[in-house]
């Protein structure tokens, strides 16, 4: 059968340097083809160029077989290409109707917004999604944006699919419900290229799964005969798999106290209700739930990127600062890993150098505000990127957005563990990350914890959460609704997050 979409010894390079070396993948239709591969690899890139976003260097493009050459995105999207991308491209202050017209032009407002909210409708019923048409994206969870993202792609006639790193932010339910519709779109004819670093995703959902390695695609398998050990050596070569040992933290002190803390999401509905809980020095504490239940608003509210309306935050040796100022003394002490990181982590257009010194001026480590001492900023950020291992970096002075997304993710870790922060907010760190820097996050994330901080790891990876916390909340509606005690019962977690909702 033709492809319907391949590409064809792709080359592309950036400030010359090789980023896709004619890399050649093909999706069926009637398929879910997964493409895999490590924290810069080029999979965005070869994607980017299926939906016309980059132009080519070398090789071919087809659609049905057709060679095409694709004069931007819009024309990819005319052509029946897809893409819903690592970091949402919503406009925030919008509604959810306004977005998918604004994608999908339409010719008169009025007409076109009863239209688009009429296929929005049609497709959240069939993907089985609850989104609501009138809902402003800003009061949406991430995982409701990612499900608004994939339905304008399909309300704007995609047949062939690219989703990269789609279940990134969403719970195993949620991922697996994703998937499973997503499955049922490729038997109905799509072709759906699913980006992916999840191995038991490419397991249980590809048909077939292409490997990339630097800038090349180096192999396209069979997942059925293939096993998730294969799938990872040929990946990332050999990652040392590790056990964390457990930590008794009783009877050191409490470094972060959170009381009766209340948080309103944009709309005014309540996102954090009377969230109460409490991490020692040396306590990892992991905070389990369902996507939406507050999380995200409370991660916020620790870093201080959001104002509660009511309650305490205690943090040790800065006192109650739940309705105090952003300050220096806040920012050296709390290091913040948000699920987020365009919104709150990372400014796209700022160097790599100017990213890493932002959260660390207050500290007063590279003199005052009035005289910066740029020297000992880019030598530090030099050693973080190599200690981090943050690949695709040409120079310091090149803009973060530039970088791919594990690594401006590695970028965001760097900068937060190079000062000795006493309490280590983490909301899914390991999002986007390949095997081998997913393990190094939690090894840095047990290093802290055995250092003396308290560490919040709030994710909606169970598995993560079970693995690294030494006591674990679980969060629905905005409360701590259960605690439980290393080793915790995966059921009982399961339940509480049940039984509370
Ligand atoms: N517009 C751009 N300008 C400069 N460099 C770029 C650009 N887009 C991508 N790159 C570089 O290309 C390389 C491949 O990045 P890409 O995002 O394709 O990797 P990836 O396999 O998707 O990684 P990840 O799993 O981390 O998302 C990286 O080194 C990245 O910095």
């Amino acid at each position: 059968m033709t492809e319907a979409l391949a590409l064809e010894g792709i080359r592309k390079s950036f400030d010359g340097v090789v980023v896709l070396d004619e890399a050649t993948f093909g999706a069926k239709a009637g398929e879910v083809h997964a493409l895999l591969g490590e924290n810069g690899a080029g999979k965005s890139s070869l994607m980017n160029v299926a939906a016309g976003l980059y132009a080519p260097e070398g090789g071919r493009i087809l659609i049905d077989g057709a060679a095409v050459s694709l004069n931007g995105p819009a024309d990819a999207r005319a052509r029946g290409i897809g893409m819903v991308h690592q970091h949402f491209k919503l406009v925030m202050p919008f509604t959810v109707a306004e977005n998918i017209l604004l994608a999908n032009q339409r010719p008169r407002y009025r007409a076109g917004i009863k239209d688009i909210r009429a296929a929005i409708e049609e497709q959240s019923r069939a993907l089985g999604f609850a989104i609501d048409p009138d809902r402003r994206v800003s009061t949406l969870t991430v995982a409701e944006q990612q499900q608004v993202e994939i339905v304008k792609v399909l309300v704007g006639g995609a047949r062939i699919l690219v989703l990269d790193e789609p279940t990134a932010v969403l719970t195993d339910a949620e991922a697996d419900q994703l998937l499973k519709t997503v499955q049922t779109l490729a038997r109905a004819g799509a072709a759906v290229v699913l980006v992916t670093h999840k191995l038991h995703e490419v397991k249980r959902y590809a048909d077939k799964v292409t490997i990339m390695r630097r800038g090349k695609a180096v192999a396209t398998l069979d997942p059925s005969q293939t096993t998730a050990a294969e799938l990872t050596q040929l990946t990332v070569g050999d990652t040392q798999p590790f056990s964390p040992h457990v930590r008794k933290a009783d009877g050191a002190p409490t470094r972060l106290n959170v009381g009766r803390l209340r948080c309103l999401r944009a709309d005014g509905r309540t996102a954090l209700e009377d969230a109460t809980f409490f991490v020692r020095a040396g306590e990892i504490y992991g905070i389990a739930g369902v996507s939406g239940n507050g999380q995200a608003e409370l991660a916020e509210a620790l870093i201080g990127a959001r104002q509660p309306a009511e309650g305490e935050l205690f943090i040790d040796g800065l006192g109650n600062v739940a309705q105090a100022p952003m300050s220096g003394a806040r920012m050296a002490a709390v290091a913040a890993i948000p699920a987020d990181r365009y919104s709150f982590a990372l400014a796209g257009t700022l160097s790599i150098a100017d990213n890493f010194a932002v959260a660390n001026i207050g500290s007063g480590r590279y003199g005052s505000l009035a005289m910066v001492d740029r020297g000992a900023i880019r030598r530090d950020a030099t050693q973080a990127v190599a200690d981090y291992d943050v690949q695709g970096v040409r120079s310091i002075d090149q803009r973060a957005a530039l970088l791919s997304g594990g690594n401006a993710q590695k970028l965001v870790i760097a900068r937060e563990f190079s000062r000795e922060p006493a309490v280590v907010v983490a909301h899914s760190p390991s999002r986007g990350l390949d095997a081998r820097a997913c393990n190094a996050v939690h090894q840095r994330l047990l290093a802290a914890r055995d250092r003396g901080a308290a560490v919040v790891l709030i994710s909606e990876d169970l598995d993560e959460v079970m693995n690294l916390s030494d006591r674990i909340g679980v969060m629905t509606r905005g409360r701590i609704v259960a605690e439980f005690d290393r080793p915790a019962d995966r059921q009982a977690i399961g339940r509480a997050m049940v039984d509370h909702a």
